[in-house]
This record gives structure tokens, C-alpha cells and sequence, in this order.
């Protein structure tokens, strides 16, 4: 599999965010982006995602299956936490899990990948900025999707987490994923980059 995107153009509320953007990324590869804070980062994920039309370019994923969309390949984990205060961990694992289909982990086995199987029963709303980011990136794994766009993955992670994180990364990538990184840290592993913004 491999995801070619040339001269990608985007606007946000009529004003260009960034042109001419152009890269490949193939099966087991790591693709960090960088530029500087607006340069386009997070609004390149969201194209990439089909959260945010491109206003030009092309984009495609070789080697998918031709009879879904780009987004339905993807694991998209914004900058936001999408979680719904009200459910408890699981529940919001099961929710995405029903969402997205293909099913892969149950809920408490995706939590345990983040080292959260503890916090299962408790409302979303009572965890903190890192447990958060945990359960977030926990659904990962209640789905199989070869590409995940991660918008800054590691904000909010203390170390120990950064860490599993970055192993998790590595195994995706050994399996044939690909990861499209939006970062400004070291991911603690071996990446292509793309500097937008200049
Ligand atoms: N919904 C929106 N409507 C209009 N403009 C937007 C919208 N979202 C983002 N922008 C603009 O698009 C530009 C790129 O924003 P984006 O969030 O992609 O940058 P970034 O590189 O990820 O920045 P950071 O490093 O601060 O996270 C910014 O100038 C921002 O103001």
C-alpha cells in the first residue's frame, strides 16, 4: 500500500493555509510533519482524512480497497480528544468501535494497550489530560485501518506512555501500516519528514 498526495492545496475560510504539497509515504514508513504553529499541519491530517476538502491536488492509497473512500482506510486522532464526557471508557471505545467496523480488539483489550484497563468503568469526563489522550489513542486498536493520521500523539503523554506509544507505532508499521504524524516532538522512531510551511 502507499498514499501519493501531489500538489496538495488547502483553504480554510477562503485564505490558502499552504499549495504544492507533495509526498509519498509507503507500507511501514513513518511520516512526520513539521512547520512552524499555523504553517498547515493539523489541516493536512484533516485533508488527508477527508475531514477538510483539498482545494487542489490529488490524493490516493495504492493498493486499498477500491470500494471505500480514503477516509474509510484511515484512523484519524485530531488534536481534540473525541470522547463523550457521559461514557465511561469502555463505552466510548464500544461506540467507535460499532462506528468504524472492522472490528479488531474488544474494548478492555484496546484500553490494557494503553495501560488504562483500570479506568474502564470510569465517565471520560473524570480522566485526566493524559488518560485522555490514552483512550483516545486506544481506539486504535477496536479497528483495523492501515493508515493513522495522528495529530501531535504524544501531548499530554508522560514518558513511560510516550514509549508504548512509539512501540505500538513500530509494530503498525512492521505489520504494513503507515502513519502520517503531525508533530513538533521526536516520536522515538525512525520517520520520513515533510516540512510544510518552509
Ligand atoms: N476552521 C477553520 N477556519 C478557518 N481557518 C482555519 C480553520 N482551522 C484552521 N484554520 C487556519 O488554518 C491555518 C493552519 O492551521 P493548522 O491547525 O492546520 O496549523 P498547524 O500547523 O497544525 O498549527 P499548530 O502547530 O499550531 O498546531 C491557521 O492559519 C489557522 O488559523
Amino acid at each position: 500500500m502507499r498514499l501519493l498526495a501531489e500538489n496538495l492545496v488547502c483553504e480554510r475560510g477562503g485564505r490558502g493555509v499552504f499549495a504544492g504539497v507533495s509526498f509519498t509515504l509507503d507500507a511501514g514508513r513513518l511520516l512526520a510533519v513539521t512547520g512552524r504553529n499555523g504553517a498547515g499541519k493539523s489541516s493536512l491530517l484533516r485533508v488527508v482524512a477527508g475531514l477538510v476538502p483539498k482545494a487542489g491536488g490529488s490524493l490516493a492509497l495504492e493498493g486499498a480497497d477500491s470500494e471505500r473512500g480514503l477516509g474509510e482506510h484511515c484512523h484519524y486522532a485530531g488534536h481534540a480528544d473525541a470522547l463523550k464526557a457521559s461514557l465511561t471508557a469502555g463505552e466510548n471505545l464500544a461506540f467507535w468501535a460499532a462506528f468504524y467496523g472492522d472490528p479488531w480488539l474488544d474494548p478492555d483489550e484496546a484500553l490494557e494497550r494503553l495501560a488504562i484497563a483500570h479506568l474502564a468503568d470510569l465517565p471520560a469526563a473524570y480522566l485526566s489530560a493524559g488518560q485522555k489522550r490514552r483512550l483516545t489513542l486506544a481506539r486504535l486498536f477496536v479497528s483495523r485501518r492501515p493508515l493513522w493520521l495522528l495529530d501531535e500523539p504524544t501531548s499530554a503523554l508522560d514518558t513511560a506512555t510516550q514509549a508504548l506509544l512509539a512501540a505500538h507505532m513500530r509494530e503498525h508499521l512492521a505489520a504494513g501500516g503507515l502513519i502520517l504524524a503531525a508533530t513538533h516532538a521526536d516520536l522515538g522512531l525512525p520517520a520520513q519528514r515533510l516540512e510544510i510551511g518552509g
